[in-house]
């Protein structure tokens, strides 16, 4: 079980972004989590994905209270979690080619850099994997951050926008890798998005984001 429970998180103590939010994904479940622009559905996600220290509430990832955040959290629950961003070119390291930067998280946990079954999940072509991130299309790129989220094979993912910038094509191609991942392994999901109908299609149940959290 992923639990958030009364979340209260931001970037300024007196208006936090996001005030006493609470959301439970159960192991192999998806859930989609909508909401308007800016109401701090990424802000929560980061806190779920162990990126965002929130200033009051809880995380709890089966069973253990997460107490720290970020490079401080501990390696199990820090690899625990894969997350996918809006912007591939944002999150992705412009000096690495794609096989480094699907291969990175294995590289820093001593893992094998095996990545030839994450490549083929995510449907890219070899000959893609020695370019750099401004030698590919936006989709090329988020289908190996994909590639990166899954390489430690998480209990948990969470997607913030992921095809957002995305064709339809691409982003059914993206949904089908994750959804064949988690019917591989039954990794819950969290979908963060603006697309009521994606989401609806993609996940096992949708909330809005004013069920979630305290309105200000
Ligand atoms: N790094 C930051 N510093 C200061 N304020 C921020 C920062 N990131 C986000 N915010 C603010 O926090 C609020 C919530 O932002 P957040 O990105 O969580 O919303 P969102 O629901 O994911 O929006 P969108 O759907 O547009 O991505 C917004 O008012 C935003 O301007």
């Amino acid at each position: 079980m992923l639990e958030l429970r009364a979340i209260t998180a931001g970037y300024d103590r007196k208006a936090p972004a996001v005030r006493a939010a609470s959301l439970t994904v159960a192991r192999g479940e998806s859930v989609g989590l909508l909401g308007p622009s800016g109401c701090g559905k990424s802000t929560l996600a980061r806190v779920a994905a162990l990126l965002h220290r929130p200033a009051a509430g809880t995380l709890t990832l089966d069973g253990t209270r997460v107490r720290r955040w970020r490079h401080r959290a501990p390696k199990e629950q820090r690899t625990a979690v894969g997350v996918v961003f809006q912007q591939p070119r944002l999150s992705a390291d412009p000096r690495l080619t794609l096989t480094d930067l699907i291969a990175e998280p294995l590289r820093a946990n001593g893992r094998p850099p095996h990545i030839d079954n994450l490549v083929d999940a995510v449907g890219l072509t070899p000959d893609l994997l020695a370019r750099r991130p401004h030698e590919v299309s936006d989709g090329q790129l988020q289908r190996a951050c994909l590639a990166r989220a899954l390489s430690l094979r998480p209990r948990w993912l969470i997607c913030d926008e992921m095809t957002a910038m995305l064709d339809a094509s691409t982003t059914a191609a993206l949904v089908r890798a994750v959804e064949g991942y988690r019917c591989a392994t039954g990794a819950g999901l969290l979908a963060v998005g603006h697309d009521r109908v994606l989401l609806e299609r993609w996940c096992d149940r949708t909330v809005h984001w004013s069920e979630v959290t305290e309105q200000p």
